[in-house]
């Protein structure tokens, strides 16, 4: 039996003798490597975590203690801890989501995986504590170096600092990466911090060396000393978090689980807030994660068969993220006004090729996505064109600067929102579901959904041509859409099949919004069968909406729009409110994600339960069609 079969809780834990725990450690790396690898996942920044969340688990009482992760990706050892070590469909329908779920555990907090959040739900509930007298309880959060990047964490720490009878313990996991190395000044200031237990270490080499050194031994050692001394003092590393008024203990070595056990101990007899600041490596102990430059494996797919003996193995589809990058290398060789922002994902959203290229146009402001469209504001004001690059649900961080610094100061701004609609693995927090709905508030903001890699490559272009207002492209994850050419465009609307029957009233418009297209032309032809004619457009823009789509919709007995979004107050919403102010009375069906929090499975099987299939959508349209044929025929009896 291992070490792991002999645990099913955390006092198991507690009551395993110390020197058990390297072994323990090494059987839950390799139990990583092999699950994750195989399901695909955050394998790098777990690997990153053990030694640290064993220690966690051996001082504090969760859940009464509660153990918070910050995003929530560092969070798979926590669940092996705490009785989840059913890994075989991590991330995928029916199985364990990526991040804490309150759901699966009353050890787990936070279900939210977007950054920087930690802080403000420790500060929350040791408040809790406080008021509700449970004076004896201990509240961590776990904060990568990353999410300390992110304005919200600041705003905790001012808070949790001005109470020194609030029991918070914030274990900073300072492995010196988001997805590549962390930027900033705080990023800087972290590594000095991590260059003083480097001096620590060296000094006691040195001490050591030099004591064996006869006569110039002891003089030389007290000169590096003071040299160091003098360099602490000239960094003065942890003033920073000392100045606020939260004592701060390190830096430790995080792989060393006495060590961090140690600092745990003494943080949470402290009896206030506390920063115990952890030197980790992601990957750890992995040496493909090791040594991968990109990311150290901050998020693997899923291990793909081999192919079968002699069979080549099929060439990767050209993803959406690839579409954009390329285009915008090339514009930047056309625009010496044009500049890229990343909130820390650099890689994941495209934008490193263009930073290869133009290294002093392309900013990474950490996670930090709300400085990053102001940012971005000024950089329009100061006569550049930023391209913001986003995951969408990530958009909603800086919502009131895309509306209030972006909109209001009418600034040509281009967001482009990589991850939106429904993307799968990651679950509730990272489907991009909102933005159709909550930039159609935005005064004066145009909103372009490219239906494939042409299309986005014309709307990236018509996008950063737009110097007054701000510009939001948006395209999924995963591999691009087939390409569909128009048959016609009127305005800026592109019409894709034409209804077969022609003359003055065709059966239904299909209002296709992006990627839908596919599916839309497919409801089409499958419609057609029937002997009901269908026009499908794709209005590209759909904010605002050009009124040839009104014309349009007037020579049609149904209007549908399907959109990869949120139903709510999204393109639908906007077309149907069109045609009420254009006094049509034509009935407009609005297809999309219910208004509901979605759970992680695979992209195409989310879609499909949605009910955004061709073969869902053609029976509910031929029914709709069919209803709205015979209403039309008992009206027109009745006024015989
Ligand atoms: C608001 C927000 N923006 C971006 C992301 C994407 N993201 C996920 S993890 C991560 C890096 C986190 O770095 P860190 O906090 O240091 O944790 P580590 O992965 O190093 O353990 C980023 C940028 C996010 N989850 N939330
Ligand atoms: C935790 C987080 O926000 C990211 O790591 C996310 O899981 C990556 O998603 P993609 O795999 O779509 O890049
Ligand atoms: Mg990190």
């Amino acid at each position: 039996m291992t070490q792991l079969d002999s645990l099913r809780n955390p006092e198991d834990l507690k009551r395993l003798p110390a020197e058990n725990l390297p072994r323990l450690a090494a059987e839950i790396r390799e139990f990583l490597i092999t699950e994750v690898t195989r399901t695909g996942g955050h394998l790098g920044p777990n690997l990153g975590v053990v030694e640290l969340t064993l220690a966690l688990h051996r001082v504090f009482d969760s859940p009464r203690d509660p153990v918070l992760f910050d995003t929530g990706h560092q969070s798979y050892v926590h669940k092996i801890l705490t009785g989840r070590r059913d890994f075989s469909k991590l991330r995928s329908q029916g199985g364990l989501s990526g991040y804490p779920s309150r759901e699966e555990s009353e050890h787990d907090f936070i279900e939210n995986s977007h950054a920087s959040t930690v802080l403000s739900y420790a500060d929350g509930l040791a408040k809790a504590n406080v008021i509700q007298r449970r004076s004896d309880r201990t509240v961590v959060a776990v904060v990568g170096d990353g999410a300390l990047t992110g304005g919200m964490a600041w705003e905790a720490l001012n808070n949790i600092a001005s109470a020194p009878d609030r029991r918070v313990v914030i274990v900073v996991n300072d492995n010196g990466r988001s997805y590549s190395p962390t930027t900033g000044g705080l990023a800087d200031h972290l590594a000095s911090l991590r260059m003083t237990q480097g001096y620590e270490q060296a000094l006691d080499l040195a001490k050591t060396a030099l004591n064996r050194a006869p006569v110039v031994g002891q003089p030389l050692y007290e000169a590096l000393h003071g040299l160091k001394k003098g360099l602490k003092d000239a960094i003065q590393p942890q003033m920073m978090f000392e100045d606020l008024g939260l004592k701060y203990l390190g830096p430790i070595d995080g792989h060393d689980e006495q060590a961090v056990e140690k600092a745990l101990r003494r943080a949470r007899d402290f009896g206030g807030p506390v920063i115990v600041h952890c030197l980790t490596q992601k990957g750890k102990g992995h040496a493909p994660a090791e040594n991968h430059e990109e990311d150290q494996f901050h998020a693997i797919g899923a291990a793909k068969p081999a192919p079968a003996t002699g069979e080549q193995p099929a060439p990767a589809p050209q993803k959406w993220t690839k579409v954009f990058s390329r285009e915008m290398v090339a514009l930047g060789a056309e625009r010496s006004d044009l500049v890229g922002i990343t909130a820390a994902m650099l890689h994941p959203t495209g934008l490193a090729p263009f930073a290869e290229a133009y290294p002093d146009r392309c900013f990474d402001v950490g996670i930090a996505e709300q400085h990053a469209a102001t940012s971005a504001t000024a950089l329009a004001m100061g006569g550049l064109h930023p391209v913001v690059a986003v995951y969408a649900t990530f958009l909603n961080r800086c919502f009131d600067q895309v509306l209030m610094d972006a909109a209001l100061h009418r600034q040509g701004v281009t967001f482009c929102l990589d991850r939106s609609g429904v993307t799968g693995p990651d679950g509730a927090s990272h489907h991009g579901m909102w933005d159709l709905s909550i930039l159609q508030v935005v005064p004066g903001l145009r909103l372009a959904v490219p239906r494939d890699a042409p299309r986005l490559r014309e709307q990236l272009r018509e996008a950063v041509d737009v110097d007054d207002a701000p510009t939001v492209l948006r395209y999924p994850t995963g591999a691009v859409a087939p390409e569909i050419e128009a048959v016609g465009r009127t305005g800026s609307m592109d019409v894709l099949r034409r209804a077969t029957r022609g003359g003055q009233s065709e059966d239904l418009l299909l209002v296709a919004v992006g990627p839908m297209a596919q599916t839309c032309c497919e409801v089409a032809d499958r419609m057609a069968d029937q002997g009901i004619g269908v026009t499908v457009v794709d209005p590209r823009w759909v904010k605002p909406l050009d009124p040839v789509l009104v014309e349009e919709a007037a020579r049609h007995r149904v209007v549908a729009v399907v959109e990869d979004n949120g139903r709510v107050g999204a393109v639908g919403d906007a077309v149907a409110r069109a045609l009420r102010d254009a006094e049509l009375d034509i009935p407009v069906r609005t297809f999309g994600i219910e208004q509901e929090f979605l759970h992680h499975a695979k992209r195409d099987d989310i879609l499909a339960e949605l009910g955004l299939t061709p073969q869902s959508l053609a029976r509910k349209l031929t029914e709709t069609v069919s209803r709205q044929s015979d209403r039309r025929a008992a009206e027109e009896t009745a006024s015989k």
